[in-house]
């Protein structure tokens, strides 16, 4: 015997109550939190994002379907956000303008109930951050096919902010045309410098003969296409939403699993969550076997790095610093030897911050 529709709905509208008024539950006891936060604290913190990563974590592992983990995680971040929203409204600067891939970044990380601030360059982020006018910041950092975002890790050179966290997001391009854009006569195509080399041997293959002009963002490109009717965009979905695009080919990136990191920056140290990465500035003298001592301390440690980048330190000509991202927090008995191990060696450390592996 099948259920009637009327009853299966009927079923649905008083599980729907339970919900509503269990979220609302929910959200009380996030108002008492920042009650006691504000009590306790003469500086408060509201947003924790190793208590976010450990909720988010523990609905992954204890979820039993039929929705997937995954799906349920991005319910309870848009429930988390909502509940963070009452107890102070977060505003997080990203690099803009808005329907960039960063601002996606920003709220896949922080939900929805944030207010998102675009920015027009990445050192403007920081210095939004720096100077307390957004709580958070959001920049690139590395792409799977393109490598380092060279800005964002020469901008930690000199800023005092540190990194609270990591997110990734899967970037696909799509070919954008106008409502103006007669598109047998295309002579140009416009997209971020970025997007325009993960797209190369599409564009190679399909639009020779146009073309290629790298604009300041990928919604910059998007934009445009509103007074020109011979050039086309690559842009991602946001920017296609936003400008009232249309795709033309939807999914033209070289690498089907093209990716994109962003961190998020901060003026806080977060403490551990139980899953964390840590990120660190090494500069040492020039001299033969630096890179390898470097590296020794975290072997010997056990401790599995996730990434190493070097870049000209910018005091002397031919001398680096490298850019170290490792598995575990700072507190770690472990990395604290790695870390005492190269200052005593004479090297410079700086730490960038210990924060929860991306989650979502
Ligand atoms: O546990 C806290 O500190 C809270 O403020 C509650 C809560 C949540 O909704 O679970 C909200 C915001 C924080 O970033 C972390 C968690």
């Amino acid at each position: 015997m099948t259920d009637s529709l009327d009853n299966l709905r009927n079923q649905i509208d008083e599980l729907d109550q339970k919900l509503q008024d269990l979220l609302n539950e929910r959200a009380t006891l996030a108002h008492k939190v920042a009650e006691v936060k504000i009590a306790t604290d003469p500086n408060p913190v509201f947003y924790r994002p190793e208590r976010e990563a450990q909720v988010l974590r523990k609905v992954k592992e204890r979820n039993q379907g039929p929705l997937d983990g995954e799906t349920m995680a991005r319910f309870f971040r848009e429930v988390m956000s909502a509940c963070l929203a009452l107890e102070q409204r977060m505003k997080v600067a990203f690099l803009g303008p808005e329907g960039t891939f960063t601002q996606q970044a920003a709220l896949k990380h922080f939900g929805h109930a944030v207010e998102s601030v675009p920015l027009g360059a990445i050192d403007e982020v920081f210095r939004e951050v720096e100077a307390g006018a957004a709580h958070y910041g959001v920049v690139p950092v590395e792409n799977s096919t393109e490598g380092v975002v060279n800005h964002t890790l020469d901008t930690f050179m000199t800023s005092e902010l540190k990194i609270c966290g990591e997110v990734e997001l899967r970037i696909h391009h799509h070919l954008l045309a106008g409502q103006h854009t007669q598109r047998d006569k295309v002579t140009r195509v416009y997209s971020h410098q970025q997007t325009l080399a993960q797209c190369r041997q599409w564009l190679d293959a399909h639009m020779p003969g146009v073309e290629r002009i790298a604009v300041s963002s990928n919604a910059e490109a998007a934009r445009r296409l509103s007074d020109e009717w011979n050039a086309m965009a690559i842009a991602g979905e946001m920017a296609e939403e936003l400008y009232g695009l249309e795709a033309v080919q939807r999914n033209i990136e070289d690498r089907p699993d093209n990716t994109t990191r962003f961190l998020i920056i901060g003026r806080q140290d977060t403490p551990a969550s139980g899953k964390d990465k840590t990120s660190l500035m090494v500069s040492g003298k020039n001299r033969p076997g630096l890179l390898f001592e470097v590296l020794a301390p975290f072997r010997d440690e056990g401790i599995n790095l996730t990434r190493l980048e070097s870049r000209p330190s910018r005091t002397a000509n031919w001398s680096y610093v490298f850019f170290v991202d490792c598995e575990g927090h700072k507190e770690d008995g472990n990395l604290q030897a790695v870390l005492d191990k190269l200052e005593a060696a004479g090297n410079t450390i700086k730490l960038l911050g210990s924060y929860p592996k991306a989650v979502l």
